[in-house]
């Protein structure tokens, strides 16, 4: 099974979803512990879109990320690496447009989105510097992006737990419910190498964007990251 390396060359990240694709939804349910749905309306909230914005949901994936903004009546634009996973989300979601494109290289014109943002999707890119430089040149100026990642617990000692649930529970479980459990072993590996939400505030406010503030989710297991574009 094709699995990505913490270098996340963009083939081997676009082969690793193309092959959980399938699967992908119902085992984020289960790992999460339904704890995602709670994380998207956190997420639609701190982007403050209103109906008839035009939003951009990068790293969409199977279009999960998008179905509540486009559910509130936001014209929402899912792009994604994989072919895979674009594959499912035009099946479940035949109503959304979705984009083939690389968060390095993005497929749209400069301030072309009141808003943009991305799930659980920064994370595994090769270049975040470069991936947040180019939300920031298809936003339009005073349009807002908030970025939903993996972050670092606040309690120090739940943090120790988090630590080793990711560490011994999540490859078992995955192998229960995923035929990808390599996936799963990236997925602990790529959050333990992730910055803390104050080093990502920072590298969001030097590739440009203004008025940066973040909101830890679940005691800081997902953490909100909100900037406007000067
Ligand atoms: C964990 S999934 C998140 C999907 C969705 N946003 C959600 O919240 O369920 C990460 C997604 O990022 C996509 N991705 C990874 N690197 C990318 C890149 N360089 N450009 C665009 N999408 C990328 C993957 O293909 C995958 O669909």
């Amino acid at each position: 099974m094709p699995r990505a390396a913490l270098d996340k060359d963009p083939r081997d990240v676009a082969a690793m979803f193309d092959a959980v694709a399938h699967r992908y939804d119902l085992t984020n349910d289960v790992i999460s512990l339904g704890q995602d749905r709670a994380w998207r309306r956190a997420t639609l909230a701190a982007l403050g879109a209103e109906r008839g914005e035009t939003v951009l949901d990068l790293a969409a994936g199977t279009g999960t990320s998008s179905e509540p903004l486009a559910d509130a009546g936001v014209h929402v634009v899912p792009c994604d690496l994989s072919t895979g996973m674009l594959r499912v989300g035009r099946r479940r979601r035949p109503d959304l447009p979705f984009v083939a494109g690389d968060a390095l290289h993005l497929p749209f014109a400069d301030e072309s989105f009141d808003a943009v943002t991305m799930s659980f999707g920064l994370r595994n890119v090769s270049d975040v510097d470069a991936a947040l430089r180019e939300l920031l040149r298809v936003t339009r100026p005073g349009g807002r992006m908030v970025v939903c990642e993996f972050s670092r617990p606040t309690f120090a000692p739940f943090r120790t737990v988090y630590t080793n649930y990711l560490m011994r529970a999540l490859p078992p479980v995955a192998r229960a419910v995923s035929k990808e459990p390599d996936a799963y072993v990236y997925l602990a590996e790529s959050i333990r190498s992730w910055p803390d939400q104050r080093e990502l505030g920072l590298l969001v406010r030097d590739a440009g964007w203004d008025k940066v503030a973040f909101r830890n989710l679940s005691g800081g297991i997902v953490a909100l990251h909100r900037a406007t574009r000067p």
